[in-house]
């Protein structure tokens, strides 16, 4: 029994040390692996030191070749400031595109989020929180997304979006992915951005982000759309088809050769909706705005500078074109409509206040400014001219060719009225309408006063209230418009006669 005991102990024993033996040759390995570690960093840090410049330097190549062979991962990093200016403080394009695109499948994918409201943007952004993955696919290729952070001492930390994909994708992430995030992107941010009104004269209430630029600018947010505008629903159509087509004409444009913009010029009585007009033009396209006034701008050479700051997706305005050039392209002083009203006065205060100088734009520096060379610079731009007087506009501003689109915007046709009716009324049909349409036949109303008359003055204020008030204010313009025109009669009438009575003297 003790032999057998013996016996079983010392293979207990012989198993227990076969046991052991893995576990000590492992103890072992590491324990090597550590001491070469170790080794190897001590001679790395003294070759670092003490070897020639040339000779590190081969050997860091021959390290990234060697990383390169063994990690078949290319990275690419969007830095948000790039090259590490952020003096200007001026995001990097590509960051916010970036950043834009990600948003979109963010909230789906990401369980860390950061959402942000950016001074241009009308909505919350939802983009990632930092060191949080996000994974994307393009054509089978699949693309890690990675928000990183340099920091340093700066005040501002640069950010960077990293991107890391396989190498055998390089061909399709670089030619197509890349431009596919940046198109998007930069969509999804059209979208979401507020947008800006921009003028060239100064003020208090107008806001620059930095001294460089001549436009200062607030938040463009009018309501006005060419479904409330007061216009023939056939020319309505006109309008909207020409605009669109107009936006979507890029591969149109560069097929003909011709600069991607467009001029309008918008001619009618005031109180038309010109105004209006651009306002609805901005919105359907979602583009900025550039209202020029000329009286502020110095000489051509400014003019060249303003044009050059301009955006792209943006409609450049100039109001009342015929207060700001006469015939001989020297310029008449414009103060509001004075030029229409009579030359008022203006003190030099309010010039100063109003940012109007003794400007010495020329005919020729407006026309290069339409259609000179420097007008191809940039990409979908839209020019438009007002003017409550078309006939008394240079030819040479107008001739064919030169404004592409002449809108007329006229007195209120039955059928405008009945636009504005459903808008301020809600009012498609009424039997006050026969006797509003006969009048509108004979009288002449802008839509001005039309909607200033079917303006309800309280909410409970009655539609039928509404529309006799405008077939009033109707049947006084028909009876100012007749005394006006017997007057003009009777004066005719009068110099008729004292022309007959000084031939019949002189005949005498
Ligand atoms: N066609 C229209 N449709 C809807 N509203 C209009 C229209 N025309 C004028 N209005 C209304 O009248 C107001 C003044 O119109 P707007 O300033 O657009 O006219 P305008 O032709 O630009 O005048 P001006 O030549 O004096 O600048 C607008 O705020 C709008 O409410």
């Amino acid at each position: 029994m003790h032999a057998k005991f013996l016996a079983k102990t010392t293979r207990t024993a012989q198993q227990e040390t076969m046991k052991l033996v893995p576990a000590a040759t492992r103890t072992q390995t590491w324990a090597t692996m550590g001491s070469t570690i170790a080794t190897f960093t001590f001679v790395w840090a003294i070759i670092s030191q003490y070897c020639p410049y040339e000779i590190r330097s081969l050997m860091d190549k021959f390290k990234q070749r060697l990383k390169d062979y063994f990690y078949p991962y290319i990275q690419i990093a969007i830095h948000e400031f790039p090259g590490h200016d952020q003096r200007l403080m001026k995001r990097h394009e590509a960051f916010s595109a970036v950043e834009a695109y990600l948003s979109s499948n963010t909230s789906t994918n990401a369980n860390r989020l950061k959402a942000e409201m950016e001074s241009d943007s009308s909505s919350l952004i939802l983009s990632m929180d930092e060191y949080q993955i996000l994974t994307d696919e393009f054509q089978g290729a699949k693309i890690w997304w990675v928000l990183g952070k340099i920091v340093s001492q700066r005040t501002i930390h640069d950010k960077y979006y990293k991107l890391t994909f396989h190498k055998r994708y390089r061909e399709i992430v670089t030619k197509s992915y890349l431009e596919h995030v940046m198109k998007e992107g930069k969509e999804i941010r059209m979208g979401n951005r507020k947008r800006k009104l921009y003028t060239n004269c100064s003020g208090s209430k107008w806001t620059s982000y930095n001294r460089e630029t001549m436009w200062s600018h607030i938040v463009f947010d009018h309501p006005a759309s060419f479904e409330t505008m007061a216009l023939e629903a056939e020319k309505k159509k006109e309008i909207i088809e020409d605009l669109l087509a107009f936006m979507n004409g890029k591969e149109f444009y560069k097929r003909i050769g011709k600069a991607w913009k467009r001029g309008y010029l918008l001619f009618g009585p005031p109180g038309t909706g010109k105004s209006t007009m651009i306002a609805a033009m901005a919105n359907l396209l979602s583009y900025d705005i550039y209202d020029l006034e000329l009286t502020a701008v110095k000489d051509n050479t400014e003019l060249r500078k303003l044009l050059i700051e301009t955006t792209s997706k943006s409609i450049i305005v100039i109001e009342d074109i015929d207060c700001s050039l006469d015939l001989t392209g020297q310029r008449k002083k414009k103060a509001g409509k004075s030029c229409v009203e009579g030359e008022k006065k203006h003190s030099e205060k309010e010039k100063k206040e109003e940012g109007n100088i003794d400007s010495k734009v020329t005919l020729s520096g407006l026309l290069n400014f339409i259609d000179g060379l420097w007008s191809a610079c940039g990409t979908e731009r839209i020019i438009v001219f007002t003017t409550n007087y078309v006939e008394k506009l240079d030819p040479a501003l107008i001739r064919s060719g030169r404004m592409d689109k002449y809108i007329e915007l006229s007195y209120c046709s039955f059928e405008a009225f009945k636009v504005l009716a459903k808008c301020y009324l809600n009012l498609e049909t009424h039997q006050m309408f026969d006797e509003i349409e006969k009048l509108m036949g004979v009288t002449q109303i802008t839509p001005a006063d039309v909607a200033e008359n079917l303006m309800p003055k309280t909410l409970q204020d009655d539609p039928q209230r509404c529309l006799s008030n405008l077939i009033k204010a109707m049947k006084k313009a028909k009876d100012k418009a007749e005394a006006s025109k017997m007057a003009e009669e009777e004066a005719l009438k009068k110099v008729n006669e004292a022309e007959e009575e000084k031939l019949a003297v002189d005949a005498q």
